[in-house]
């Protein structure tokens, strides 16, 4: 499935704002920031969800550690969307075990996987497009405290918290080049530009790891460069893990440190690029499948 509204209006090069510490250019995916690659952040076991007899995931396992990129591929109908929504609480698995920073998600709720660190964004995107694009952002901020009682007993405070938020917004929105769209209805965005703004939004929770579902369908591929570029710099600048579906191959090959391949439910090959691109399973997952 894929956004059905194309981008047409490039962004611009892509500049970092100042919150954002320059470290030199893009790093190439491989490129790991110190330390990064060491301890294991997602461990999915033998996870099985099954929907009215479909076996989407047939006991999928895989690792992703700290620091790094990771794509999930696979041809249409291999279960990617499925897992990724097993393991973020939206499709409660049936079975298996997952794993986040060393604690169970399993079967926990979307809000809790998020409290624990995890942001996700969606294939379609999720924008409330009669609600101005800053509202989108600050609606997805952790910690509302305006609506708590500690906010309406110290409103002082909350002024605070809700200007920083505020400013945290706008200043993610200048780094995907949204700020001057801030105050205009999400409806009024492209269908490119939306991605961005999930993307954009999903940072608010100041996450550890982001997944990512087919970030470049959609979108043009200037724009999909760039949100790859984004990904790279908040990796390395930020230490943010990623996890991404993608069907655009050259992407998923040019920007992952490891490749984790399903077809039919199943994990049949996981490795770096090279490893993958020559892996004969993954070949033939390829040719006999629907594509991808
Ligand atoms: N909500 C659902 N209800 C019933 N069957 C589902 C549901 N979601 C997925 N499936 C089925 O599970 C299988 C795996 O689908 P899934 O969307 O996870 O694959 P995918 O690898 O993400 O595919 P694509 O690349 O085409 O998006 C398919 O047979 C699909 O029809």
């Amino acid at each position: 499935m894929t956004d059905p509204t194309p981008d047409e209006a490039p962004i611009a090069t892509a500049e970092l704002p100042d919150a954002i510490p320059r470290v030199g250019p893009t790093p190439a995916a491989g490129d790991l920031p110190p330390g990064a690659g060491g301890a294991v952040l997602l461990q999915v076991t033998d996870v099985v969800k099954h929907f009215r007899g479909i076996r989407a995931v047939d006991g999928a396992t895989f690792a992703v550690r700290e620091g790094t990129v990771t794509s999930l591929i696979g041809p249409n109908g291999a279960g990617k969307s499925s897992l990724f929504n097993a393991v973020t609480g939206f499709y409660p698995p049936d079975r298996g075990a997952v794993t986040f920073a060393g604690r169970s998600i399993f079967r926990k709720p979307p809000y809790a996987v998020a409290r624990a660190g995890i942001a996700r964004t969606f294939q379609l995107t999720r924008a409330l497009t009669a609600m101005p694009v800053i509202d989108n952002m600050l609606l997805a901020a952790p910690h509302q405290r305006g609506e708590s009682l500690a906010g309406a007993l110290f409103p002082f405070g909350t002024r605070a918290r809700e200007k920083q938020l505020r400013e945290q917004a706008l200043e993610l929105l200048a780094l995907f080049r949204l700020d001057t769209k801030a105050d205009d209805y999400a409806g009024t965005l492209s269908g490119g530009q939306r991605k961005l703004l999930e993307f954009a939004r999903a940072l608010m929770t100041e996450p550890r790891m982001v997944l990512l579902d087919e970030p470049m369908a959609g979108v043009n591929p200037t724009l999909g460069r760039e949100l790859m570029a984004y990904m790279q710099r908040l990796r390395t600048e930020r230490g943010m893990t990623f996890l991404f579906v993608e069907h655009d191959l050259e992407a998923v090959m040019a920007n992952s440190d490891q490749v984790v391949v399903m077809a039919q439910g199943r994990v049949i090959a996981d490795g770096t690029p090279d490893e993958v691109r020559r892996d004969q399973r993954v070949i033939d997952a390829y040719l006999g499948g629907a594509g991808g």
